[in-house]
Parts: structure tokens; sequence; C-alpha cells
């Protein structure tokens, strides 16, 4: 139990982001307190990291979540336990080795997503995270002018190939089709202005399908310069799990990586995201939907403690950069 004499530590890991937070036991009991010292250093770092929280299930990881708003369903993926609990897990379904922001390609995408390792690889499955505003502010001038005025096609359709050459085509198909089981297109900004703290974020990462109004190509090269300033590693984090871990990322404010090195170890986290609104450019203007007409409420059920839909057989398909 959380009691009044536990001190909350919080250890700056990298020069840009990231932060270990210690004295806390993660629960639904969680006094108030705690939880805006773990939200205000969460909004400073961008992800914070917790150890040895072994002693949390299912239902304590999405009680906790509760603390930080409300907990959302995958749009897509059958949750692992029935009602919010997203299973990571490395035998089953692909890997998130590309840089994403969970769940972009719909309009109010998750504002935190909480990760905890049930069980690690003897080696390697590292994840980073990569801080979306520093990568904003460290760019050259011109290049912010640039991309304050851009926007983005996000989809969960894309090529499912190409991030596991070496999967089964049956495995793989199966898979895309639980991901896009429902195909979602939105159009973001390409900045971000982030609800909470007033930064600008770059608001790219694996889901993005082009830069609106440009082909291929030149599409293609924006978006790999921006990422590149993303994705330096004087930009990012590198957490070393083990299990009992829970990381917690301000979606809205970070890319991440899971580091697909582990070979055929088992490697097992579970994830439960909390609600977001929808983003705004520095212009104002709010992202949109294009298709469907409308995002479909997986959570459709859970309130009243039964689902409608068949729960999903354990990790039967993990989600891979989601
Ligand atoms: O497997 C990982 O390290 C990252 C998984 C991921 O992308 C997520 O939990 O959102
Ligand atoms: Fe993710």
């Amino acid at each position: 139990m959380a009691t009044a004499t536990q001190t909350t530590t919080v250890t700056r890991i990298g020069g840009r982001i990231g932060a270990e937070i210690g004295g806390v036991r993660l629960g639904g009991d969680l006094p108030a307190a705690t939880v805006a010292e773990i939200r205000a250093a969460l909004l400073a770092h961008k992800v914070v990291f917790f150890r040895g929280q072994d002693h949390l299930d299912e239902a304590g990881h999405e009680a906790f979540a509760q603390l930080l708003g409300a907990p959302v369903a995958h749009p897509t993926v059958p949750s692992a336990d029935g009602r919010y609990a997203l299973g990571i897990d490395s035998h089953h379904g692909a890997r998130a080795n590309q840089w994403h922001t969970d769940v972009t390609f719909v309009p109010a995408y998750p504002a935190f997503s909480i990760l905890r390792a049930v069980t690690v690889p003897p080696y390697g499955g590292n994840t980073l995270w990569a801080n979306t505003a520093t990568a904003y502010a460290h760019l050259p001038e011109p290049l912010r002018a640039l991309a304050d005025g851009l926007r983005a096609v996000h989809s969960n359709a894309y090529d499912y190939a190409g991030l596991k050459p070496d999967a089964l085509p049956e495995a793989l198909a199966q898979y895309r089709e639980v991901f896009t089981s429902t195909e979602f297109l939105t159009e973001h900004p390409v900045v971000r202005v982030h609800p909470e703290t007033g930064e600008r974020t770059l608001l790219l990462g694996n889901f993005v399908q082009r830069i609106s109004g440009l082909t291929g190509r030149d599409s293609r090269t924006l978006q790999d310069l921006f990422q590149s300033h993303i994705e330096s590693p004087e930009n990012t984090v590198r957490w070393q799990w083990r299990s009992g871990d829970v990381a917690i990322w301000d979606n809205r404010a970070t890319q991440h990586y899971g580091v697909d090195d582990s070979d055929d170890h088992e490697r097992t986290l579970r994830r439960v995201t909390v609600d977001g609104d929808v983003p705004v450019g520095p212009d104002g203007v709010p992202s949109r939907l294009i298709s469907p007409e409308t995002v479909p409420d997986p959570a459709f059920g859970i309130a009243s403690g039964a689902s409608t839909t068949e729960p999903a057989e354990p990790g039967t398909a993990s989600e891979n950069a989601a």
C-alpha cells in the first residue's frame, strides 16, 4: 500500500526524454497527490518508468489507468482480457519494430499508454522512445515553418509484409485481417499543439500514408526528413525491461519502437491506453476523420460489464506498432 511516509523520487535518464519514478506502488488506490506527481513527471519527461510493480494484474493495471483518464480499447484488435488490456506477445502477431505513435489512424488517439512487462526475454527486446516536442524545437527555423503548414494522412492499412520479412504469409494475412478489420483514414496536422503543455510536437510515425497534397516521392522525402530528427539518438531513451516494470508515455509527445532482437524467446507485455482528444495544428484546425464516417466504439458493452463481442483468445493478435 502507498503510505504517507513514502517519498516519490523522479530521476532523469536521458537529456531530452525519460525519467525513472521511485517510491510508488502503482494501483487504483494511489493518493491524488501521487497521481499529480506522476502526471507532472509524465508531461515534463514524456516517458516515465517504474521498477518492481510485480503486484499488478490486469485489474490493477486498468484501475491505475483510470486515475489518468478513461481507458480505451484498441479500435480493431480484440483485447486480451475482454476489456481494455492489449496483449503484446512475441509468439503471436508481428512486432512493433517501427517508430510510431499509438493509434494515430483515428482522430482522438490515446493520450497515454501504460505498458507492463510480464515476461521478458533473457536478452534484447528493449523499447525506445523519442520526444516529438524536442524534435520540433530543435529543427532549424525554416523546417519548423515548413512543418507548421503541413498535414498528413494516417491509416492502419499499410504494407505488413515489410514489418516481419520472415513471417509466414498466412500469419501476416491473418494479422492484417484483424488489425485492419476496419480501415481508418485520418488527416492530422504534422505539428500538433499539445493540449496540456502548449508545446508544438511533430505528429508522424509509421501510420502515415502520405503528406497531404504531395506525391509519393516528395511525401516520403519530407516524412524521412522530419522522422530523422525525431529518431536521432540524442532525442531518444532506451529501456531494458525487467518483469514487473511499467512504462507510461505521453502518446501526444512521443514515438516509440520495440526492438525485435530477442529471437524466439518469450516476451509478453500488456498495454492499457487512456483516451485522448482531437489534435489541433498551429492554425487551430483540428484533425479530421476521412473514413469511415465514425470511429466505432470498441468499448461498447464494457461499461455494463458484459462484452457484446466474443472475447479474443488471449494473444491471438498482438498489435504491431499499434
Ligand atoms: O513491444 C514493444 O516494445 C512496444 C509495443 C508497442 O508499440 C506498444 O505497446 O504500444
Ligand atoms: Fe505502440
